[in-house]
């Protein structure tokens, strides 16, 4: 099957997200399937015209013009694949706000200043995601100066456990393997290195697929001056160049016989900013990455807001939604691509390493089965604690293998965001291994 599993026109191209039609919201839009091999100017174009369009559900509540419940009307297939799969078509029915995150390294922008900013005193912090916020649907983000610096970013509050499940150090080199169009990537960047103006220690490499996609994180990283950051457009199940480190190679120069038996594919870069192209980067287990987060194509069901852009707002008729649900096969290989994923993403991973799983389906075969099924396959794997967010409701913490908050489950009727499944697993250190430099 094709790689993905959206139609090829909803898989053309995404969005920054500034606004609270996070990523998977997005690649249902109809607007996205004229941006083909965009340019970086074109993708930002058609971004904000994009991002300008009031997102329907909200404007079809607020003007009331359909009544029923969405969980009422659901088209028959997106029924079936529900029940199929214990999620509540209730789902549907969750007015979720628009999340959005602030960046300001080195000074605090304050409630009253994005209030005044946004146009709006309707904003509120998530109490367990910190520098996250929420408003209603239909405020428009675009429009603020802090957005067009830069300053505020759209994206779920759900989508920031992914990344706060990985315990970040400003000296990790990170591996996100499916990376476009981008929100939890340039997060993963900011986190790294907040401050500009200092040099940075810890990288992110994102890789996708999708060139399309990748075009938009381009902009991303471009809009955002990422210095930090670099693409691969590749399969994420083959993907093999190891992280950016640089230095020790200069301590020993013979290529390490590890390396030359263990077939590491090298893909042409995508993008990749001055400071990371300087360097060639050392091979051998260093070179591992410190953190890998597989952030996989899914059925998207938890995103509602992606799968509410399928229904009109005037008449509540359902357009196109058919060709997302999958028959039996389809669905088959897309959780065997979620293993195959989850598999490389483990073996560029250095031992004593954390790996990430998230979808944004909130079915139990693409999330608890996968990361299950790898349990039992990979003898180095163990479910690992995530150090779950103050504030968080408890109904969200869910045990893995006997292990306690082992995954975080948002489903929408608990948690008021788009649904998000991300689970946490360390690499366990071989007795008597030690990482160093003499591993060269
Ligand atoms: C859920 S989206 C990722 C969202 C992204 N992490 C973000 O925060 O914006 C899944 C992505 O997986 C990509 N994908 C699908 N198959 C892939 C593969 N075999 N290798 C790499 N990426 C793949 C899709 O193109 C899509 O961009």
């Amino acid at each position: 099957m094709d790689s993905t599993c959206l139609p090829t026109d909803d898989r053309v191209a995404s969005t920054e997200q500034q606004q609270r039609d996070d990523e998977q919201a997005h690649l249902a839009n109809p607007a996205l399937s004229a941006m083909s091999e965009t340019t970086d100017t074109h993708a930002l174009h058609n971004l904000s015209s994009i991002l300008s369009a009031p997102a329907r559900h909200s404007t079809e509540r607020s003007l009331g013009v359909v009544t029923r419940p969405v969980s009422s009307d659901l088209p028959t297939a997106l029924r079936a694949y529900l029940s199929a799969h214990d999620i509540p078509p209730e789902i549907y029915d969750v007015q979720i706000p628009r999340f959005f995150r602030v960046h300001l390294p080195g000074r605090i922008v304050t409630l009253e200043e994005l209030q005044r900013d946004v146009g709006t005193t309707a904003i509120a912090p998530v109490v367990w995601a910190p520098g996250f916020y929420s408003c209603p649907a239909h405020v428009r983000l675009v429009d603020s100066a802090l957005y067009q610096a830069g300053t505020v970013l759209g994206m779920d509050a759900s989508s920031s456990l992914a990344v706060h499940a990985l315990s970040l150090t400003p000296a990790d080199h990170v591996l996100d393997l499916c990376c476009a169009p981008g929100a939890k990537l340039v997060y993963l960047a900011q986190a790294l290195h907040a401050t500009q103006s200092v040099p940075f220690e810890g990288t992110v490499t994102g890789v996708d697929v999708s060139k399309d996609r990748l075009a938009i994180c381009r902009s991303l990283l471009k809009k955002h001056k990422i210095v930090n950051a670099r693409l691969f457009c590749a399969d994420g199940t083959t993907f093999g160049a190891l992280a950016p480190v640089w230095g020790v190679a200069v301590l020993n120069k013979r290529t390490p016989p590890l390396i030359r038996q263990a077939d590491f594919s090298s893909p042409r870069v995508f993008h990749a900013p001055q400071t990371l192209r300087a360097n060639r980067p050392c091979l051998g287990p260093m070179a591992l990455y410190d953190k890998v987060l597989v952030d996989a194509e899914c059925t998207h069901d938890g995103s509602v807001v992606h799968i509410l852009k399928y229904r009109e707002a005037t008449t509540g008729q359902w357009r196109g939604v058919g060709k997302l649900w999958l028959d039996d096969q389809q669905l088959a290989d897309l959780e065997s691509l979620q293993r195959r994923l989850l598999c490389n993403g483990w073996r560029l991973l250095k031992p004593g390493g954390v790996l990430v799983y998230s979808t944004c389906s909130l079915s139990r075969r693409q999330n608890e089965a996968i990361v299950e099924w790898f349990l039992d396959e990979a003898l180095d794997a163990r479910p690992d604690p995530i150090d779950v967010p103050v504030g968080l409701p408890d109904a969200c913490r869910v045990e893995i293998a006997g292990v306690q908050d082992a995954a975080l489950r948002m489903d929408p009727l608990r948690s008021q965001t788009s649904g998000l499944f991300v689970a946490r697993l360390r690499k366990i250190v071989p007795d008597g291994y030690v990482l160093s430099t003499k591993d060269f």
